[in-house]
């Protein structure tokens, strides 16, 4: 039985008085939810606040981003064990707002994913379709192509313990949330195509949703089977949103 973890994603967003307001209210407020996962990833600067009020909490923490380099000469890079120094538990790779922006290739995110693993830490690999892919009929071309690239680095053993996310481009930041039941078809082509490589592995991954989940649509695209939590923008920035999120998964 897969345990269903939720996790917000603060982007580039917060600032110390805010962040101690936001974790210190989350904190509290979710002490008592015991049935399910929760993290928040927050930007860098920030990880070592959210280790001083997290610590001992039922919330973990993790960064948005890693250095596929174990260190060296890699100007404004942040390596996996620096992430551990600051007990981070979740790193996201391949983001599609990093990979758009940063033109980051399916190699490169898979170096990240491998080298989050080998240092302990859970990747959270981004996958999902664009609009236009969705609607010329090759959504599941698009989502094999970015999944293959880990699955054929990194193998079915690698996948033991990690999370996938799937985040529609079109559904991200737009207010246009996926449908349950196309979030549902997503989730369980991802599982089937990693079945049909790694079986053992298809059974523990975990695979979120992500985009534009609020506290209405949450409980009903989190009750569909392949759901194992969400990945949450926006509204993991508002304690009550992020907090009724959290209770929709129980
Ligand atoms: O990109 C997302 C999470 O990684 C989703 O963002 P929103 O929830 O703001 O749409």
């Amino acid at each position: 039985m897969r345990r269903k973890l939720v996790v917000g994603n603060w982007k580039m967003n917060g600032n110390l008085a805010q962040n101690n307001r936001l974790l210190e209210k989350l904190a509290h407020g979710l002490q008592d939810v015991s049935q399910v996962d929760i993290a928040v990833c927050v930007p860098y600067p920030y990880l070592f606040q959210a280790q001083q009020i997290l610590a001992n909490t039922n919330i973990a923490w993790g960064a948005q981003n890693v250095a596929k380099h174990e260190n060296g000469a890699y100007t404004g890079e942040v390596s996996a064990a620096m992430l551990k120094e600051f007990g981070v538990s979740y790193v996201i790779v391949g983001h599609s707002e990093r990979s758009d922006a940063y033109c980051e290739s399916d190699a490169n995110i898979a170096d990240k994913f491998a080298i989050a693993k080998h240092h302990g830490l859970i990747p959270i690999f981004c996958v999902g379709e664009t609009l236009q892919e969705r609607e010329s009929g090759v959504m599941e071309y698009a989502i094999a192509n970015q999944l293959d690239s880990i699955l054929s680095v990194s193998g079915g053993a690698l996948l033991d313990q990690a999370v996938i996310a799937y985040e529609p481009v079109w559904a991200i930041g737009t207010n246009r949330t996926a449908t349950p039941d196309q979030a549902r078809a997503a989730h369980s082509f991802i599982r089937e195509r990693i079945a049909a490589q790694h079986p053992g592995a298809a059974e523990t991954v975990r695979i979120i949703y992500g985009g534009s989940v609020n506290p209405r649509n949450a409980a009903q695209l989190l009750s569909m089977p392949d759901i194992d939590g969400g990945l949450i923008g926006r509204c993991s920035l508002d304690a009550d949103d992020f907090e009724s999120i959290c209770r929709a998964a129980c």
